[in-house]
């Protein structure tokens, strides 16, 4: 059974996307069979995988809240062993159409249930909110895997993301795991940093393994630069970072 991480944090801009498009390539590097599902309505991971808004039918919008089967939104992507459900702006609208909705908070859940076979990784690209599209992932998921920017408001960001995470554990998800800490666009290890480490320890019982992603890793070497998500070539110095990520996660198992 394929393993689904949901990449989560409410505060926007910190890494989510940027993590989740380039952990997705590394895993399929490396030879695994990877699902992204963007529930992010800013569609940055379908744009940042290569694919054209307006190239678009059918997105997760349509799995969500028209009980379209996951299976036939998959599309490959041009990386090797990498498919995307992709996102919409169509999906701004959901969280509200689907409060008329009977066990809301499971819709991707059981979407995603008949891939799990499929697939070894599937990865949730989760929007800058704590609302349903997020619990959804969470429920769905079987680990979260939090960016933390490391900025003066990231603690008190990061208890409300823990908070909630606990809460999804005992109503939605008891087998919700903590996958990891990605500390995003920092030069070195500072105080700030283990700080959030510390805080996240003091929450989890598991090990939480942490990773350093610097600011600007060699943006210039990404193929992609110029566009607000940057997908590297994973043999480039840029990629070099998410690749040791990658193989984390898989040393995790
Ligand atoms: N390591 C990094 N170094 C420099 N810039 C980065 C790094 N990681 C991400 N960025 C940039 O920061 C911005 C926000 O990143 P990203 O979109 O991945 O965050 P997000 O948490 O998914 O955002 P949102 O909350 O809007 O969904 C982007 O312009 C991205 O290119």
């Amino acid at each position: 059974m394929g393993k689904v991480i949901a990449i989560a944090n409410q505060k926007g801009g910190v890494g989510k996307t940027t993590t989740a498009v380039n952990l997705a390539a590394c895993l399929a590097h490396l030879g695994k069979k990877v699902l992204l599902v963007d529930i992010d309505p800013q569609g940055n991971a379908t744009s940042g995988i290569g694919i054209e808004k307006g190239d678009i039918d059918e997105c997760i919008y349509n799995v969500l809240v028209e009980d379209m089967k996951a299976k036939d939104v998959v599309r490959p992507t041009n990386i090797e062993h990498l498919y995307i459900i992709p996102a919409t702006i169509q999906l701004a609208g959901a969280e509200i159409e689907l409060v008329p909705v009977v066990s809301r908070e499971i819709l991707l859940k059981n979407a995603l249930a008949p891939l799990k076979e499929q697939y070894d990784f599937i990865l949730i690209d989760c929007p800058p909110s704590l609302g349903l599209l997020t619990l959804n992932a969470l429920t769905a998921a079987d680990a979260v895997l939090i960016p933390v920017q490391c900025e003066y408001y990231a603690l008190e960001g990061l208890s409300q993301l823990l908070n909630t995470i606990r809460l999804v554990q005992k109503h939605l998800n008891t087998n919700l795991k903590l996958e990891g800490v990605v500390l995003t666009m920092l030069d070195a290890r500072t105080n700030l940093g283990l700080q959030v480490i510390q805080e996240v320890k003091k929450y989890f019982r598991e090990k939480v393994y942490e990773t350093i992603i610097p600011r600007n890793v060699r943006l210039s070497e990404a193929p992609s630069h110029g566009k607000p998500i940057i997908l590297y070539d994973v043999r480039s110095k840029g990629a070099e970072v998410y690749l040791e990520l990658a193989k984390e996660v898989l040393a995790r198992g």
